[in-house]
């Protein structure tokens, strides 16, 4: 409900209230209902009024007034100015409603602009929330993607790690079974090697025991027969004597009887010969053994005194490195080593295996010759290349050289020269059947320490040795080029052994006269010139100065002789590196 305006009247219709002002403004006003009330109600004074309820007295002042209201002069006027102020409070009336009209108009577009920005608010609050919720939604969309994405990639990695894990299963299994035939096989093999060698063993103790008895049957009939031979040479010495003098035909017998005796006395030496030959073929040094310091049958047979001298000769572990021009850090490793090996048997330890390596020519073999020659112990030298061409007897070999060491009562050191060609590595190299077997019984035989031999090996590919063979080895030691200092001592050491006067103590059958030009200058160009030679190179260097002075009518040696010899070694080097360069290149167009 609005309320009314301001300054607003309310008309309430009484006219007479108006007229009662204007006319008699000083009269009470009187209520209608009093009005009516005096008009109903019966007037004391007009008795019989009272009955029906009417009170004239009010109609009778409203006459009055009418009749004042005539008989007044301005009456007119008061009736226009009534008017007047009528038509003026409808004007008012009218402005107000118009006004009250506007300001409730006002109200009503204030009303509907505040519903609108309410509506709008409640809009914009309502699209708000309907975006946040459509983000929460999306958001929540976005993480249930990525969640799936989440659960779809641990599926997948725990699907890629089930299938891994079981490849790697299947991988382990695999090599298990691979290892474990391997280790049959390798059982079986070694199986097989051990009752070859067994059996061999078995027989060659029988072959020996047989020889033995045949020996000694074929030496006591010897005797016997020798026995015989002087007891009847004595015999027919004394009849004959007696007869001596009187009978010529018992003197013919006599001489016919020494002749006997002397062609018995050389058929027993022959015969021992032999039966040493025999016996060392059978049970003396094995066949893979080219130079051995053991004393042979045959050799004790043929020379005795030399062979009973090499038995007890005394050995200086110091000369080990005697001719080797080293350079000093590798001399005094060298040293050591030697020292420690003629101590191993004293000390009963077992013995070091060793491996020389380094380029060709470098004094890896003089040294391990050496090292064999003065350590005290007995030695074997032997070469890889042998045992291919053995073919299935290579492993009986090497049984055979085993077998052989295990009898040496000082310790032998068996020097393998070459070795990589027989200790190659059965995974990356080809080899045949019995090469591989070969080097299974030779694994075999030096898996474990011995106090009984030694094993030295020399070799220019070390990288090529079985795995096996390298892990069996205690220590490796690197032969490098000469260095300047090395290479000036070898050219003297050479020179003094080819060239000097009595040739070095070599004996040279002839002197040679080297020219007073061949000063130390020279010999200084020469070390310059030698640089990256190995030490055979530079030996055969003197050996070509001396050839080139042997050449001459006074087997002289000049400046000049001295350098082109030189020169033309350079040119022979370069040559066979291009010859090398060119079989390796070959090699590798093959192998690819
Ligand atoms: N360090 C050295 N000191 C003195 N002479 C050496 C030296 N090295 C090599 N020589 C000479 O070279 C020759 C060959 O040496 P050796 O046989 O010891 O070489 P290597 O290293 O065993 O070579 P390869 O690997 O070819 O067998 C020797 O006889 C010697 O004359």
């Amino acid at each position: 409900m609005v309320p009314p305006p301001p300054g607003r009247v309310v008309d309430d219709g009484s006219s007479a209230s108006y007229s009662s002002f204007m006319f008699g403004g000083s009269k009470k006003k009187e209520k209608p209902s009093d009005v009516m009330g005096a008009a109903s109600k019966p007037s004391a004074s007009s008795g019989g009024s009272s009955v029906t309820g009417f009170d004239p007295a009010a109609l009778e002042r409203a006459a009055a007034a009418a009749r004042d209201l005539d008989a007044s002069r301005n009456a007119a006027a008061a009736v226009e100015l009534i008017k007047t102020q009528e038509a003026t409070k409808q004007h008012e009336a009218v402005a107000k409603r118009a006004e009250y009209e506007a300001h409730a108009a006002q109200m009503r577009a204030q009303q509907a602009e505040v519903e609108g920005s309410e509506a709008r608010k409640t809009l914009e609050a309502k699209s708000q929330h309907d975006r946040q919720r459509a983000d929460y939604t999306d958001q929540l969309d976005r993480k249930r993607l990525v969640d799936q994405l989440q659960a779809q990639k641990e599926m997948q990695m725990d699907g890629l790690k089930r299938q891994e894990e079981q490849m790697l299963k299947q991988e382990k299994m695999r090599r298990e079974t691979l290892e474990y035939e391997a280790q049959l096989k390798q059982k079986a093999e070694i199986a097989r090697v051990k009752a070859e060698a067994e059996g061999k063993i078995k027989q060659e103790r029988e072959n020996h025991d047989l020889i033995l008895q045949k020996l000694k049957m074929e030496a006591g009939e010897k005797r016997e027969a020798m026995v015989q031979s002087v007891k009847d040479a004595t015999s027919q010495v004394l009849e004959g004597l007696s007869n001596y003098v009187n009978d010529k035909e018992k003197l013919q017998n006599t001489a016919l009887t020494a002749s006997a005796i002397a062609l018995g006395l050389y058929t027993a030496k022959v015969g021992t010969g032999v039966a040493g030959r025999f016996i060392e073929a059978n049970l003396g040094k094995p066949s893979l053994v080219r130079d051995t310091s053991r004393v042979t049958v045959s050799q004790l047979v043929q020379s005795p005194f030399q062979s009973i001298k090499r038995l007890v000769g005394s050995s200086d572990a110091t000369k080990a490195l005697e001719g080797v021009v080293l350079e000093d850090k590798l001399a005094s490793q060298l040293e050591k080593i030697a020292v420690a090996t003629a101590n191993t048997k004293k000390n009963r330890a077992p013995f070091r295996h060793l491996m020389l390596h380094g380029p060709p020519g470098t004094g890896k073999t003089m040294f391990a010759r050496n090292l064999a020659k003065n350590s005290g112990l007995e030695y074997a030298i032997l070469t890889g290349g042998d045992v291919a061409p053995l073919g299935r007897d290579g492993v009986t070999e090497i049984h055979k050289l085993f077998d052989w060491a295990q009898t040496s009562r000082k310790g032998v050191l068996v020097f393998v020269d070459e070795a990589d060609a027989f200790l190659r590595n059965r995974e990356t190299e080809k080899i045949s059947e019995d090469q591989r077997n070969a080097l299974n019984a030779f694994l075999y035989r030096t898996g474990t320490e011995s106090d009984k031999f030694m094993m030295v090996y020399a070799t220019n590919k070390p990288s090529q040795f079985d795995t096996a063979i390298t892990d069996r080895t205690d220590e490796l030691v690197e032969f490098g080029l000469p260095g300047t200092d090395e290479r000036r001592k070898m050219i003297k050491m050479y020179m003094d052994k080819y060239l000097s006067g009595d040739g070095g103590g070599s004996g040279w059958s002839k002197k040679i006269i080297v020219g007073e030009e061949v000063d130390d200058s020279m010999v200084e160009k020469v070390v310059k010139e030698t640089e990256g030679w190995s030490g055979r190179q530079i030996s055969k260097l003197a050996i070509a100065w001396q050839s080139a002075a042997y050449g001459t009518t006074g087997a002289t040696l000049s400046g000049d002789t001295f350098i082109d010899v030189l020169e033309q070694q350079k040119v022979a080097k370069e040559m066979k590196n291009d010859w090398l360069d060119e079989a390796r290149a070959e090699k590798m167009a093959m192998d690819a």
